[in-house]
């Protein structure tokens, strides 16, 4: 029998529990439907069989009236009563291979699946799809097992390579947290989810239909602003033999919008660095603020351009995930700058818990910094700092790392490596003494701040991608401007060494003129 196609995109789980007072089940779900759900699920805990039976008849009535699959959750029994569209089993329940030896041939089934081991023999077992989660906390259900995380899901995709099994995400995801869902659960061979599932978010709304929609919206916008590779290769590029010299004039442009558009960009930094951060903002001709305060986040997201979190001396980790999510939904750059976070397990949680709450449009990093992000230990840290050889293929790492990581990716140190998970971009700028004055790293990351705010675009009534324009642009542009000017600084005859190379590189920037930048770039496309 040839395999079914199913929506799987807005799997709305049913729970009369969670209905507002007053609201009809039945008529909640058909305004669910009406708001573009497209499959649906019966889910009863505490019914008995006979009210279970009547339930999932009546919806499974309504829900052929609108093309919808029925599906049901954990009784077999009642699936087979009812002629639904198929089951979804836990892994507590009856196995696949049984249900499916029970259920007529083509019937849907799908299973729980909280880890990268129960993915696997989801596989096997031949489930039609797998519901991935808890992705976040949720009151809907109580939990017995760990979290899954938005990061934690890649590595459950990858086990579905080379099957048709398909993949849904439940547990805490409503139209804040849906498109980083979407945006950030991602394989490593780009297998993205097909859809997530929801109960409470459209269960418990006084306006279903509404709250399907606007699920729906960001679904539908996703798909769109992702159909390039991994949704990361942002704009079109042009063909190989012109793009180097189309990138060196559009990093020259690049500089001088970010002086006509001033950009407002809000730091979130170390207490070593902020002062030099704010001037060189200043300097680029963009406005630093510097702000950690949670309460003003949300207020700050509205009127600023762009915003940088930078975890080198970790105070208020509150304020950056609430700043970090702002600006998400803001659809604004989120620079992420993890110093030193191969230098503690602190660091390294923070780390992952603010990466699971927003999306970065750039992680920027040293070679042991991106190492720990990567789980790799080809490269190592000391403090803030790299030490060793670092990345036999740098260029590979980047590219794969942006793809895991969807967004783009700088890997600082002698020679700059930038990818958007599609192209790699090395930049061979820069001066030795750079590396001799504290927080120059800090100083990058202000920098593409103030470059990615500039750079990016208006992204319309509902985007599908965190954040619109080109940011691989962007990121080369800051930190190959930043290398020249360095350059330009440390030959100064006024520069005897790194006290008097700060207050020069701060000058050169401020003087940068984009015809001395074109001249001087060292890049290369890899
Ligand atoms: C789509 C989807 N994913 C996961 C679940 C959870 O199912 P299960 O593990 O059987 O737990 P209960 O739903 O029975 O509490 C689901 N129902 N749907
Ligand atoms: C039914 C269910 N199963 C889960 C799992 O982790 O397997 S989480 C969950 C409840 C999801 O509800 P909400 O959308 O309201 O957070």
């Amino acid at each position: 029998m040839p395999t079914r196609t199913v929506d799987y995109s807005l799997y709305l789980v049913t729970s009369r529990a969670l209905l507002p007072p007053g609201q009809d089940y039945l008529e909640s779900l058909e305004a669910s439907l009406q708001g573009g759900v497209t499959l649906v699920q019966v889910r009863e805990k505490d019914a008995g069989t006979k009210e279970f039976l009547d339930i999932a008849r009546k919806s499974k009535d309504l829900c052929a009236r609108y093309g919808v699959p029925l599906i049901v959750n954990d009784r077999v029994d009642i699936a087979l009563a009812i002629e639904a569209d198929g089951v979804h089993v836990g892994q507590e329940d009856m196995p696949i291979q049984i249900v499916r030896s029970i259920l007529p041939p083509g019937s849907i089934i799908g299973v729980s699946c909280n880890n990268v081991e129960q993915a696997r023999q989801a596989v096997e077992s031949g489930a039609d799809y797998i519901g991935i989660g808890a992705i976040y906390p949720t009151a809907t259900k109580e939990l017995t097992q760990p979290i899954v995380t938005v990061r934690g899901v890649g590595a459950i995709l990858s086990q579905l390579d080379g099957s048709n099994v398909k993949a849904v995400a439940i547990g805490g995801i409503n139209s804040t947290t849906v498109l980083r869902v979407l945006h950030g659960a991602v394989s490593t061979s780009c297998r993205a989810l097909d859809g997530v599932a929801v109960v409470s978010d459209i269960v418990a709304s006084d306006r279903p239909e509404e709250a399907a929609g606007r699920l729906m919206q960001v679904l539908r916008a996703f798909r769109e602003g992702t159909s390039s590779r991994c949704g990361l290769a942002l704009e079109n590029r042009p063909p190989t033999d012109t793009r180097k010299t189309l990138l060196i004039d559009q990093i020259a442009s690049l500089l001088e919008t970010v002086r006509s558009r001033k950009p407002l960009v809000h730091q979130i930094t170390n207490v070593v660095a902020a002062t030099q951060s704010a001037n060189v903002t200043l300097a680029w001709g963009a406005s630093p603020i510097m702000a950690t305060a949670p309460e003003e986040m949300p207020d700050l997201a509205n009127v600023c351009d762009s915003l940088l979190v930078n975890i080198g001396t970790l105070r208020q980790t509150e304020g950056m995930l609430i700043a970090g999510r702002r600006y998400n939904a803001t659809y604004k750059p989120v620079v992420f700058d993890p110093v030193g976070v191969g230098a503690s397990q602190y660091r390294k949680g923070v780390m992952n818990d603010l990466l699971n709450a927003w999306a970065p449009t750039v992680i920027k990093g040293n070679a042991g910094e991106l190492a720990v992000l990567a789980g790799s230990d080809e490269a190592k840290s000391r403090g803030v700092d790299s030490f060793g050889a670092g990345f036999k293929d740098p260029a590979s790492f980047v590219r794969s790392l942006a793809r895991k990581e969807r967004c783009v990716i700088a890997l600082t140190g002698p020679k700059d490596y930038v990818s958007d998970g599609d192209v790699v971009v090395e930049l061979s700028n820069g001066h030795p003494l750079l590396g001799e004055i504290t927080g120059s790293g800090c100083i990058g990351g202000s920098s593409i701040a103030a470059f990615c705010a500039a750079a990016s675009t208006d992204p319309g009534p509902v985007p599908g991608r965190p954040v619109c324009g080109d940011m691989l642009l962007a990121t080369v542009a800051a930190i190959t401007s930043l290398n020249v000017a360095g350059e330009l600084a440390a030959a100064r005859a006024d520069v005897a060494g790194p006290g008097s190379f700060l207050p020069a590189l701060i000058d050169e920037i401020s003087l940068l003129r984009p015809d001395v930048l074109k001249s001087r770039l060292r890049l290369d496309f890899i």
